[in-house]
């Protein structure tokens, strides 16, 4: 079983202290996440793990085994980089092949293994062909072949996507999902974006300043946020503080108050609505942004600030900035943090 078992794990870098006393366990064939805003030790963390970087204190225990102060090449991990670090002057069957020559494999049983995994990631047909000569998205799909060829115990891909562009970067984004569920194998995922972790995670670490501030599986991350940190970092929050709670409700509040933008409705017409919403707010359209399906507005409501997201459905009923609206939030949809 290839569980991780990351205890007390501390880095420090001269003055700075990266994170200190990092405790995570990683499930056997989990997807898991390392999400956070640059700079704040997911990298790190994710070299710590595959032996690049020295840890100063602590351990990382893979399966049965302590690896804390194992070289890298003998954790049994892949690890797929942003860069592709390919061999240029190595076609793509060689460059997949290199970590079996260097274990020593018999011709027949690399060509093998070439062969399936290279049709695992869609490339046979590329076999032959150099680095130079493919696409960003083919080449970080043989950095993906490449590391898988040789069954690691464990994946460890650092923002793999993030140097493609939207379209490429979407489709890889499943094909990884779609293969590492096929080869139940454990991954650790570094990114700095909330779509993607939402999307491929199983379970998300979201990380602030060395510190885990959440750690759940991507719905309850985003339903459930636990910090104002969280609710403004999964999504578009609105975070009130008491006094705004109080003055957009007139009514009194303790705390903070997290609303999702998309909880909060926009009605022209008379209708009673079930207990579950508020009151009906007067609301003013402040500024909107077409962003596809969806349109997201800024409202001001009682002097409150807001962002609301409506499903762009159609194309002609658009508020323009200056329409008085009324709004009902939906309460059951609010946390309190
Ligand atoms: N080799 C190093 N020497 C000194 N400081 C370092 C080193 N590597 C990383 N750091 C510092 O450690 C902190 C965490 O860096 P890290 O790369 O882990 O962050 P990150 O969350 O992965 O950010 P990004 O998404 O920008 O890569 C940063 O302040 C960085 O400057």
């Amino acid at each position: 079983m290839n569980s991780v078992a990351i205890s007390h794990l501390t880095k420090r870098f001269t003055e700075k202290t990266v994170f200190s006393d990092i405790n995570l366990t990683i499930q056997d064939g989990e997807f898991f996440t390392l999400l956070g805003p640059s700079g704040c030790g997911k990298s790190t963390l994710l070299r710590c793990l595959a032996g690049l970087t020295q840890v100063d204190n602590g351990t990382i225990q893979l399966g049965e085994q302590d690896i804390t102060h194992l070289a890298p090449q003998k954790r049994d991990i892949g690890m797929v980089f942003q860069s592709y670090a390919l061999f240029p002057n190595l076609t793509v069957r060689e460059n997949v092949a290199f970590g079996l020559r260097i274990q020593k494999l018999d011709t027949k049983q690399i060509k093998q293994r070439v062969d399936d995994i290279l049709a695992l990631v869609e490339l046979g047909e590329f076999a032959e062909r150099y680095p130079h000569s493919l696409s960003g998205g083919q080449r970080q799909r043989v950095a993906l072949a490449r590391s898988l060829v040789v069954r690691p115990k464990m994946l460890l891909l650092d923002e793999p996507l993030s140097a493609l562009d939207a379209r490429i970067r979407k489709h890889l984004r499943q094909q990884i999902c779609a293969i590492q569920r096929e080869l139940k194998l454990t991954t650790v995922f570094v990114t700095h974006d909330q779509e993607e972790a939402l999307t491929m995670s199983d379970r998300i670490a979201l990380m602030n300043e060395g510190k885990i501030i959440q750690c759940d599986p991507p719905e309850k991350l985003y339903i459930e946020p636990s910090s104002d940190f969280t609710a403004r970092f999964m999504g578009q929050y609105n975070v009130l503080d008491a006094d705004q709670a109080q003055q957009l409700f007139k009514e009194s509040y303790q705390g903070s108050l997290a609303i999702r933008p998309e909880s909060i409705y926009v009605f022209e017409d008379n209708r009673q609505y079930d207990e579950r919403f508020s009151e009906k707010i007067a609301a003013t359209v402040k500024s909107h942004q077409l962003l596809g399906s969806i349109i997201r507005y800024q409202l001001i409501a009682n002097n409150v600030e807001l962002t609301v997201d409506l499903l762009n459905r159609h194309a002609e009923r658009l508020f323009d900035v200056g329409s008085e609206l009324s709004i009902l939030i939906d309460k059951s949809a609010m946390r309190h943090l």
